[in-house]
């Protein structure tokens, strides 16, 4: 049986290529400047002379309807017209064993079809470098091409590709619209490319120009990133990743970004723009920087318009990611004020790569301040002045209890903003020294003073009173001295002692037979109980202790109770409520006279 070979509809193709691969008709004119540019870079290859030429006419500019693109490349011989134009995916630019030969743009055989997307008609005439004589290929959307001789030969060595605009594609064809093409995609290539009249390219990569000083360079760049980003970086790194042939830039953002929303960035490769919202070039938290990047050995994926995921890839991501973190550890060194306000904008990005980073961990703990009993400042001089520190978990704990545990020499930190809390645990890694403990409030009353046993002794019967008062609510009562005076009572949970509010509540709700084994860890547990703890170098709280009524003992206390836990921001439960507004109202009927008429 004979063999036969592949037909191809070529309408079913151009198809596929504009609703599948291409994002916008728009690409035709980058698939042509690459063409082009390909070409030249060909022909320099044996003739580094050679002229480096791509020229864009619009329709405005031929005045015949037809857009050209002309180059002065290496050209095609006749053979190579009916080899390469005519099979769709073959590329003159692959070497013996078919791998893309990496100094060209083109691999894939299939750009020049991209002119079917916006003209039923694509013209190439062209003469070789090698010789011959100049050939002229037609080729039609329907597949069919034509290859003859051209009636004149071309003066120059090169290519003309003509494309006629078909009536519905004609918004792709106006000059203002190619000449924004043109300096989208190909402002930085390495050829001389105009549009009619207009210089396209000018003075190459903005990053790689020669500028007098490192101050007019730094200059220069910031307008580039004005221009194109709309801001003015606060900084400017350099990017450099040889293994990729990529060089460019990264501008600090000015502002606070959304960590959440990945940042992008303009990435060219060979000078050609591949896109400006690329997200893959840089790990997930290094949100502070727009890059801008030119590589030479990143591939695109076969539309163009974004970047291969491969192990190059990665790599270059691994070390941009060590390029931006090396700059900022090294700008604790060289400009702290710089650093100071890098923080102040990115600090919860910052927060976020030290939880993993020990580099970002060591900056964070020496310069980014955080909320203390001390006030604001960084955690390497907080454990200075405080050897003993602790830190909350809570930004509530926080409040309610810095004043009194800085009281009794415990510095509080407080970790109870994002990240914090991680931030603070991983602190031990850098050094035991650096280490914080969290806090257990329970543990601040082993600090307080106890009275002398004289006072103890006659104050016996009112703790008594005080404790029955409080029973009920499940709270137990210690009088202690402590600073601030100003603090008539403090209301005090361990951890364990909120484990066992947890369970009582629980054991409220649960079955008998699980309220039975709850029970039974209950007196295991009661020493845990949340504390009142009354402060006897309190003038009132001291007054207090001198009641000898039960019944006001009883409301002074439950007054004192409430009120120390509305000062502390604990949540207060019905029975909370309920002493809180017995005791209100006592108070206030015992402190009025009594009305001469309610009797009578
Ligand atoms: N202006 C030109 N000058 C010289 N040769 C050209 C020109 N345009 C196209 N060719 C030849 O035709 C071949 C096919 O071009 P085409 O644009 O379809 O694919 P490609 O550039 O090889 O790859 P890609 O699909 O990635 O663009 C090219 O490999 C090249 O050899």
């Amino acid at each position: 049986m004979a063999e036969r070979a592949f037909q191809v509809d070529l309408r079913g193709v151009v198809d596929l290529l504009s609703r599948h691969l291409y994002s916008s008709p728009r690409v035709y004119l980058r698939e042509l400047l690459q063409n082009g540019v390909d070409a030249v870079t060909a022909r320099r290859a044996g003739d580094p002379a050679a002229p480096a030429e791509v020229r864009v006419e619009a329709p405005e500019h031929t005045r015949d309807g037809t857009l050209r693109v002309h180059d002065s490349g290496v050209g095609l011989t006749e053979e190579q017209v009916h080899e390469l134009l005519a099979t769709i995916g073959r590329s003159g630019k692959r070497d013996e064993l078919g791998y893309a030969r990496h100094e060209f743009l083109g691999q894939f055989g299939i750009g020049l079809l991209s002119g079917f997307l916006v003209a039923d008609e694509i013209e190439v005439l062209t003469r070789s470098a090698e010789g011959g004589p100049s050939v002229r290929w037609v080729g039609y959307a329907d597949g069919r091409y034509r290859v003859e001789r051209a009636g004149r030969e071309r003066d120059e060595i090169g290519t003309t590709v003509t494309l006629r605009p078909r009536p519905d594609a004609e918004e792709w064809f106006g000059a203002r619209t190619v000449t924004e093409l043109a300096r989208h995609y190909g402002s930085l290539l390495p050829v001389t490319l105009t549009v009619g009249p207009t210089p396209i390219t000018g003075q190459g990569p903005p990053w790689a120009g020669a500028h007098p000083t490192p101050a007019r360079r730094r200059a220069a760049l910031d307008g580039y990133c004005r221009e194109l980003f709309g801001f003015t970086p606060l900084d400017v790194i350099d990017l450099d990743v040889p293994e990729a042939g990529l060089r460019g830039v990264a501008f600090v953002l000015p502002t606070p970004a959304n960590p959440t929303v990945r940042a992008t960035h303009r990435v060219y490769l060979k000078r050609m723009l591949l896109a400006d919202n690329v997200a893959d070039l840089l790990p997930d938290w290094a949100f502070f920087v727009r890059c801008v990047v030119d590589a030479d050995e990143l591939r695109p994926t076969a539309s163009r318009e974004s970047l291969y995921e491969d192990d190059l890839l990665g790599h270059v991501r691994d070390t941009l990611g060590d390029r931006l973190r090396d700059w900022l550890v090294g700008l604790a060194e060289t400009d702290p004020a710089a650093l100071r306000e890098f923080l102040r904008l990115h600090n919860v990005g910052v927060k976020a790569l030290a939880v993993h980073d020990d580099a970002m961990l060591e900056l964070v703990h020496r310069w980014l301040e955080f909320e203390t009993s001390s006030g604001a400042m960084t955690l390497a001089e907080f454990g200075r002045r405080h050897p003993e520190a602790r830190y909350t978990r809570d930004v509530d704990e926080f409040r309610r209890l810095s004043a009194v545990s800085a009281a009794q020499g415990v510095g509080l930190v407080n970790g109870g903003y994002v990240y914090d809390a991680d931030i603070i645990a991983r602190l031990g890694d850098l050094d035991s020294a650096a280490a914080l403990r969290p806090l257990d409030p329970g543990e601040l009353t082993t600090r307080f003073g106890v009275l002398d046993s004289e006072t103890e002794l006659r104050l016996r019967g009112f703790l008594r009173a005080a404790e029955s008062a409080l029973d009920r609510l499940g709270c137990t009562v210690v009088l202690r001295r402590y600073a601030p005076a100003s603090l008539p009572a403090l209301y005090l949970t361990s951890r364990a002692a909120e484990h066992h509010a947890e369970l009582a509540e629980s054991r409220a709700e649960a079955d008998p037979l699980w309220a039975d084994v709850l029970g039974a860890l209950e007196p295991a547990l009661a020493a845990d109980r949340p504390r009142l703890v009354l402060n006897h170098t309190n003038p009132l709280t001291r007054r207090v202790t001198t009641l000898t009524d039960p019944h006001l003992v009883e409301l002074a206390v439950q007054a004192l109770y409430g009120q120390a836990l509305l000062h502390g921001r604990h949540p207060l439960r019905p029975a909370d409520t309920a002493a809180l507004n017995r005791s209100f109202l006592g108070l206030l009927d015992w402190a009025t006279p009594t009305d001469p008429e309610e009797g009578a």
